[in-house]
């Protein structure tokens, strides 16, 4: 795609963003090692993203330029790193030294991980051959990383990221603005909570999100992709947060709908599972397309019963469509549920992600128990067939092949009944009997989280499930 086409284009919904408007400047002093640098690298003069144009942002920073840490150094941590840098060292209002948290640990020949990336400039562990810039410092210890940063990355699994909030309480500047390019969610006694959510009331901060069709790897190697922020209320920051990751080979734009956003990015991922698991099933084209669709109506309805807020338009941005499509086609959690389901369901996701992995982590396995557990509670597992066989079948509990036999047309209800009522079906094929559920089991969710139409739609989704 020519880069002329990209900086024409109207980027940002519900915003005055344009590409383009020609601005951006070199930052004087900033290191530079031409050898490092991409073409992006390389020509001031060009600037991207939705944010202000003209001196706007560049106004609000003269008194402090921001100063960019990323918590998190796998895979897409470590582009994150190399995106932030990039920016980092070519305008004016930003530090040039992108300091990152990395997660310490011993490479086979006895050197330390941070040590090496300081050394080379290079993740040979999460991200090799990569250079990742000259700006970029690692630092594994946490406090030191986060010193005086003004804009907080997290970029990590899921999993990790309650021990790392409680790790930062008083450590991270108070007027410190966050984003979180997590795909997940945690399940807590009070109901889910988006990573976004977690990080804003544990640090007291505002965190946005960045989603998007971003297979790291590639991004790395500077092929065209774009990605979505997703913001609360505060226009401003995500246009800084626009700053901070594009550049016309990562065409970022943001919308004013952080819930929703961010459940695309962690809901995909569970179709992720189903199209891998399809994948190794041997099925083609086809049956790969249906179960995206029908995934992609479950992750509409599950956010919008969460949070009726959501928008319709956040799901054909980048972080809904086009994330869902990219990671069905060439994702971990695809890849991962492509060798589960050749192996007939008999080696564990976890045995297979460390075999195939190389200590990146999955995602979608888990979200699916956090989701599921959610279904559950609310007695909405009929209305999410897809979801709720995915964590059937990773559980153990139904072969791979029940992703086709069951998504969107069996009794979704005997299967998960059975699994959490009468314990864990120990055999396959597990029976269609049908088991009743009971009247508590049958209550409506809670009318805050159920306007009427969505409940509609739900209930044409169960009608047409149930046989
Ligand atoms: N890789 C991608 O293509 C991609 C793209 C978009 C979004 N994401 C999302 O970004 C997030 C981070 O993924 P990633 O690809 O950067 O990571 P990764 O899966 O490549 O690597 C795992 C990381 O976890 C760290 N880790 C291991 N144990 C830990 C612990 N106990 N505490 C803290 N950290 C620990 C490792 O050091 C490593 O940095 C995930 O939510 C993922 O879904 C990934
Ligand atoms: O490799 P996956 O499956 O974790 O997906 C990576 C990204 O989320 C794709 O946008």
């Amino acid at each position: 795609m020519p880069w002329s086409a990209c900086f024409m284009a109207e980027r940002t919904r519900g915003g005055s963003g344009r590409i383009g408007g020609g601005r951006g400047q070199e930052r004087p002093g900033a290191a530079t090692a031409a050898a490092d640098r991409s073409a992006w690298d390389m020509a001031p003069g060009l600037d991207v993203g939705s944010g202000t144009r003209d001196g706007g942002l560049l106004n609000s920073y003269e008194a402090e330029p921001d100063r960019v840490a990323v918590i998190g150094s796998g895979n897409w941590g470590s582009v994150a790193a190399r995106l932030a840098a990039t920016n980092a060292r070519r305008l004016p209002y930003f530090q040039d030294e992108v300091r990152v948290w990395v997660y310490e640990e011993k490479l086979s020949n006895g050197e330390l991980l941070s040590d090496v990336i300081n050394k080379t400039q290079e993740n040979v562990k999460y991200l090799p051959n990569v250079k990742l810039g000259p700006n970029v410092v690692a630092d594994p210890n946490l406090e030191t990383a986060v010193k005086n940063a003004t804009m907080l990355v997290f970029v990590m699994p899921h999993q990790f990221i309650e021990g790392i909030c409680q790790k930062l309480k008083g450590k991270i500047r108070p007027d410190a603005k966050a984003i979180s390019l997590i795909k997940g969610m945690e399940m807590g006694d009070d109901g889910p909570r988006l990573i976004s959510r977690e990080i804003s009331e544990q640090l007291g901060i505002d965190c946005s999100v960045l989603m998007g069709a971003n297979i790291a790897n590639e991004i790395a190697v500077e092929q065209f992709s774009e990605a979505t922020v997703g913001y609360r209320d505060d226009k401003e920051t995500a246009d800084k947060w626009v700053q901070v990751f594009g550049t016309p080979y990562f065409q970022v734009t943001h919308v004013q709908d952080v819930e929703g956003v961010e459940l695309c990015g962690t809901l995909k991922n569970i179709v992720a599972i189903a199209a891998g698991l399809v994948d190794g099933l041997g099925m083609g084209n086809n049956t790969k397309a249906a179960i995206m669709r029908i995934g992609l109506k479950e992750m509409i309805l599950f956010s919008k019963l969460l949070f009726p807020s959501v928008q319709d338009a956040t799901f054909f941005e980048s972080c809904g469509i086009a994330d869902l499509i990219t990671t069905c086609l060439g994702g971990r959690n695809r890849k991962v549920a492509d060798a589960f389901s050749k192996h007939g369901g008999k080696r564990s996701f976890d045995e297979l992600e460390v075999e195939l992995l190389n200590g990146q982590k999955l995602q979608g396995v888990l979200t699916a128990k956090e989701v599921f557990g959610l279904l559950k509670a609310k007695d909405w597992e009929e209305s999410f067939p897809l979801f709720s066989t995915v964590h059937a079948i990773a559980t153990r509990h139904l072969p791979p092949s029940a992703i086709v036999e069951y998504s969107e047309r069996a009794p979704r209800k005997i299967v998960l009944f059975n699994l959490y009522n009468f314990g864990a079906a120990t055999s396959f094929p597990v029976s269609r009997r049908s088991v009743s559920p009971s009247k508590e089991e049958r209550s409506v969710p809670p009318t805050q989280m159920s306007p009427s139409q969505l409940m509609e739609d739900a209930r044409q989704i169960k009608n047409s499930a149930s046989i």
